[in-house]
């Protein structure tokens, strides 16, 4: 058995991450000239007319796909909690998830829905796919995605309950390996009243509606 005290935070040693400046031109000069590398070695010519500047494109995008490394999650939810009287469930549903897995570092992408029952506090409502930002734009499974998502909430607005669920196509499932284009993985978490089949079942009626 692994006791959960001996598995270090995420940022940690564990997982050799580092705080980086990632809009430093230094950085992405040096990261320009390994992804030149990677189109010689893959049999592309690096210095024909259209891939002249793709290593320092790509090297851009790359830093971009992972800035969720910069992100505080619990700071950004931190600093939009009001004190409400509200104590039903608030959903906020069909929020674009981009990331990218860590297995093969190609996309997955979908939606993420997610509910809390305020307990004295309400927190503003365009910082929920922020936090989701914070922890999709790093290389990720799924899984710890949807964990994180609900710890971080559950942890900084202490709720009555929190509800998360995740349904995304990943591009390694698609593109390559298996090459299922059509399935679609769901994962899901919760606290509190959400560990309650009714309460649970409220939210997933929720998120399965449509606008009309
Ligand atoms: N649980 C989980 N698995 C993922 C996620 N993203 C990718 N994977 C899987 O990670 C696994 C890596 O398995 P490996 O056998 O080491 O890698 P592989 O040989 O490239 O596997 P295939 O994709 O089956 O070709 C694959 O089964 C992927 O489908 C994720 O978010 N959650
Ligand atoms: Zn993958």
């Amino acid at each position: 058995m692994i006791d959960k005290n001996d598995i270090p935070d995420r940022g940690d040693d564990i997982n050799g991450y580092e705080k980086i400046d990632r809009y430093n031109p230094e950085l992405i000069t040096s990261l320009s000239a390994h992804y030149k590398e990677v189109l010689k070695q893959i049999g592309e010519n690096p210095e024909r007319e259209g891939l002249l500047k793709t290593p320092e494109r790509v090297a851009k995008a790359m830093l971009y796909l992972t800035h969720g490394y910069d992100l505080d999650a619990k700071e950004i939810l931190s600093s939009a909690l009001f004190k409400e009287e509200y104590s039903q469930m608030v959903v906020v549903k069909d929020i674009e998830v981009y990331s990218m897995c860590e297995h093969h570092m190609l996309p997955f992408f979908g939606k993420a829905h997610i509910a809390y029952i305020p307990n004295g506090y309400v927190v503003g409502l365009s910082k929920i796919p922020r936090v989701v930002d914070a922890y999709a734009r790093r290389l990720q499974v799924q899984e710890r995605l949807t964990n994180e998502i609900r710890d971080c909430i559950q942890e900084t607005l202490q709720p009555i309950g929190v509800g998360v669920v995740i349904e995304c196509r990943h591009l390694c499932m698609c593109m390559r390996g298996v090459q299922k284009q059509n399935s679609v993985t769901t994962t899901s978490a919760f606290t509190g009243g959400f560990l309650q089949e009714k309460t649970r079942a409220e939210f997933l009626h929720l998120i399965s509606s449509k606008l009309s």
